[in-house]
């Protein structure tokens, strides 16, 4: 379906920080903790150095998640609030950032075998699920797939192995096109939260084969998982349908140790240095370029993340972004690394558009709809725009269909072509 005209609309990047307890071999250590986290304040304070050399610097953001808080509070405050918006036919991104160990893995994905440690993609998958099932919706289909990046290479968590296709970034830019894609992408459908469960275990035990086989490293791996959710729904007495289709993107970014100069000056140097993640020095450079408005020249085209990432920073999408710190002075200078990058992130603007239509009775009709939710008013100004929307809808319909029939020729010629070669052998 297709990606309407932007709206003035616009909607900030949400930034949460989510402290980990102290872990073992922190506790073992004895090391005391240099965080100080705040709930209710939605603060972050890290204390550095001693005595007269104390240096405490504190950090804003749109929520703090301490030590003590638990998945399903994680969950509540983060993409919670966007699991509606999906339905309505939004583009939604959660990515989590931070440090090997600070547990991103454990917020995104947890412990799938126990109800009350799932993170964040299951509950999300619940809770689509569950509001699905209320009667205004008429019909629904969801499917899901699951990408990795490793080393600029892309991999589809949910194939079988050695069923592998080349994957491809691919861009449709056409009014009505798919936008940024990757091409050979399997998407499969799911009908419960179970099935999701499933497909993310299957998902891990690929990941594990593939960490063996190849000596990977997992937390350098980036893993993109997206539930597209297509729904038809009641919206009032008179039969009238709106049909959407919204995505939902949940991301678990490698690790950010070999990372923790991006956006900054040093970059480059630190890039010579040691083995770097290059996308989230990219990353990095994104988030620099939208904070200082350099519109013209953003690096999005630097890295595969990068590119797939395009519509969740200064994009079509509305996103929130969860950076996970430790507590302890061991990692006290891989913490305010985060926490700058996480500020940094914090105030870019979004312009998030829906992908929905209205249907009332025969009649068919494509409407745009902003952050604002606007409803047609039945204005001649909007009949025009509808009608604009249904003939962009109607030439990319046309478009699609010639591309299809033109694959089929190139097809059939191939055929023939291999029967007149067999033939004249
Ligand atoms: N908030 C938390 N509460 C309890 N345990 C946690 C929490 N956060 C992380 N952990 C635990 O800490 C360990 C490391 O977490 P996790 O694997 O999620 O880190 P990560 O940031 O994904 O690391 P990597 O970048 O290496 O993939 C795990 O054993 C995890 O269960």
């Amino acid at each position: 379906m297709s990606a309407f005209e932007p709206t003035e609309a616009t909607s900030c990047v949400q930034v949460v920080v989510r402290v980990r307890p102290m872990n073992d071999k922190e506790q073992k250590g004895n090391t005391l903790p240099v965080v100080t986290a705040s709930t209710e304040k939605k603060e972050v304070t890290v204390i550095r150095g001693a005595g007269n050399r104390q240096q405490r610097t504190t950090y804003n953001f749109d929520d703090v998640l301490t030590s003590f808080s638990t998945q399903q509070e994680v969950f509540d405050t983060t993409i919670a609030p966007n699991i509606l918006d999906v339905l309505e036919g939004f583009e939604c991104t959660m990515f989590a950032y931070g440090q090997t160990g600070t547990g991103k893995t454990h917020t995104m994905e947890g412990d799938l075998s126990s109800e009350n440690n799932r993170g964040v993609i299951p509950r999300a998958a619940h809770a689509i699920f569950e509001r699905l099932k209320t009667e205004q919706y008429v019909e629904s289909s969801v499917s899901a797939s699951y990408l990795e990046i490793y080393n600029e290479e892309l991999a589809d968590l949910l194939v079988d192995d050695g069923k592998d296709v080349k994957l491809q970034i691919c861009e449709d830019t056409r009014p009505r096109g798919k936008g940024i894609f990757v091409h050979n992408l399997s998407e499969t459908i799911v009908t419960s939260a179970e099935d999701v469960l499933r497909l993310m275990q299957k998902a891990q035990e690929r990941r594990r084969v593939g960490e063996t086989k190849m000596n990977k490293q997992s937390s350098r791996s980036h893993c993109l998982f997206t539930l597209k959710v297509h729904s038809r729904k009641k919206v009032d007495d008179s039969g009238s349908i709106m049909e959407c289709t919204g995505k939902l993107h949940l991301v678990d970014l490698a690790g950010s140790e070999c990372a923790k100069t991006a956006g900054s000056e040093n970059a480059q140097k630190e890039r010579e240095r040691k083995n770097i993640n290059q996308s989230l020095l990219t990353l990095g450079r994104v988030i620099s370029a939208l904070r200082e408005g350099h519109v013209q020249r953003i690096p999005y085209r630097d890295s595969k993340l990068t590119r797939l990432l395009q519509e969740s920073l200064g994009g079509k999408c509305k996103t929130v972004i969860i950076a996970t710190i430790s507590p302890s002075v061991l990692a006290v200078d891989e913490t305010l690394s985060t926490l700058n990058y996480a500020q940094a992130a914090h105030g870019i603007q979004n312009k998030p558009v829906a992908t929905s239509y209205l249907k009332i009775g025969d009649a068919e009709r494509k409407r745009p709809e902003s952050a604002s939710n606007a409803h047609s008013t039945g204005t001649s100004v909007q009949d025009w725009n509808q009608m604009e929307c249904r003939l962009q809808y109607m030439q990319a319909e046309l478009e699609e269909a010639q591309a299809a029939l033109s694959r089929k020729h190139q097809q059939q010629q191939i055929i023939i072509d291999r029967a007149e070669n067999a033939e004249r052998e």
